[in-house]
């Protein structure tokens, strides 16, 4: 929201940040239940400038209640949903219910509670936390104009060979050899923008962007890694982002772009030895695994005929 004030111009908004709810639905037929635990922090874009210049609260929307229709609406929700559908019920709620309510930008982490199985059995109401972590981000404005991203953060990757680094620039302060073997670890953040631009397009199906983020996952890691057996040689972080993010958009069509964070986690080659001993001569086999400094290479790609 720009206004102008005094000569100046002035932009605000307001919400609540890191609402933890967490929502457990029971399917009374079957035993099962399901659970979801979400970290929400929702900024609305309001008309609420006398707030500001002349303390007049009028048109404000206090944050208390703006947390307590996180777990009103957790409430209404019957049935479950996506992490993405969640954002955009209450950036709709907000929008709509309130007149001074421009836009409402929701975000929220979901926590990876994955169910157990034991012997091999899916367990009924047992989960444990994984370690990635689904992000999303949904903008509704009044008019149900939508802009809807989501995302994976700590999707830590690794493999053992199949990864080089050769022909990059050499000059008087470069010291790493060039190699065609050493181990390649990352740990990928990643976001997408899906095309859907109003909150009355969106794919009905019952989690239908929880289906999707696994498709984002499998589209990563498998680009990644390469055939079981084979694998597939990385001449380097940035070619392998490259091919990651190149397969989600080849692979998900209502994603228009991706953006990917891989840092270079290192594993230096070990190399000790004293004056009379070789104690320790590297064999691509023992490493010093170090997260600092790390490498940091990022990009993103989004397609050229894209409705952005
Ligand atoms: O895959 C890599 N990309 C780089 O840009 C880089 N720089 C570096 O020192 N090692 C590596 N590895």
């Amino acid at each position: 929201m720009a206004d102008e004030v005094d000569d100046f111009n002035f932009e605000q908004r307001h919400g609540k940040s890191r609402v933890r709810v967490a929502r457990v639905w029971r399917n009374n037929k079957d035993g099962r239940h399901f659970i979801v635990e979400w970290n929400v922090s929702i900024s609305l874009l309001s008309d609420c400038l006398a707030a500001y210049v002349r303390g007049d609260n009028s048109n404000i929307v206090a944050t208390d209640t703006i947390k307590n229709t996180v777990y009103a609406k957790a409430k209404e929700c019957s049935e479950q949903l996506s992490v993405e559908e969640f954002a955009i019920e209450l950036a709709k709620h907000f929008t709509s219910f309130y007149q001074q309510v421009h836009a409402a930008i929701v975000k929220i982490v979901e926590k990876p509670w994955e169910r157990v199985s034991i012997d091999g059995q899916e367990h009924e109401h047992g989960f444990k936390l994984g370690s990635e972590k689904h992000t999303t981000e949904a903008t509704v404005k009044k008019s149900g104009a939508l802009t809807l991203t989501s995302g994976i953060e700590g999707l830590t990757l690794l493999k053992t060979t199949k990864s080089g680094f050769e022909g990059f620039v050499r000059d008087k302060y470069t010291i790493l050899p060039e190699t065609r073997e050493r181990i390649l670890a990352t740990e990928v953040t990643a976001s997408w923008r899906y095309s859907y631009e109003s909150v009355f397009s969106t794919p009905r199906k019952p989690l239908y962007f929880s289906e999707r983020y696994l498709d984002v996952k499998r589209a990563l890691t498998e680009t990644f890694y390469g055939h079981p057996k084979e694998g597939v040689y990385s001449a380097s972080v940035q070619s392998t982002l490259y091919d990651m993010a190149k397969s989600v958009l080849n692979r998900i069509p209502d994603i228009s772009s991706v953006q990917l964070k891989m840092p270079n986690l290192h594993f230096l080659p070990v190399n000790m030895s004293n004056k009379d001993n070789n104690i320790v001569k590297f064999e691509d086999d023992v490493y010093l695994p170090t997260d600092e400094p790390h490498g940091s290479i990022e990009a993103s790609l989004s397609r050229f005929w894209s409705k952005l």
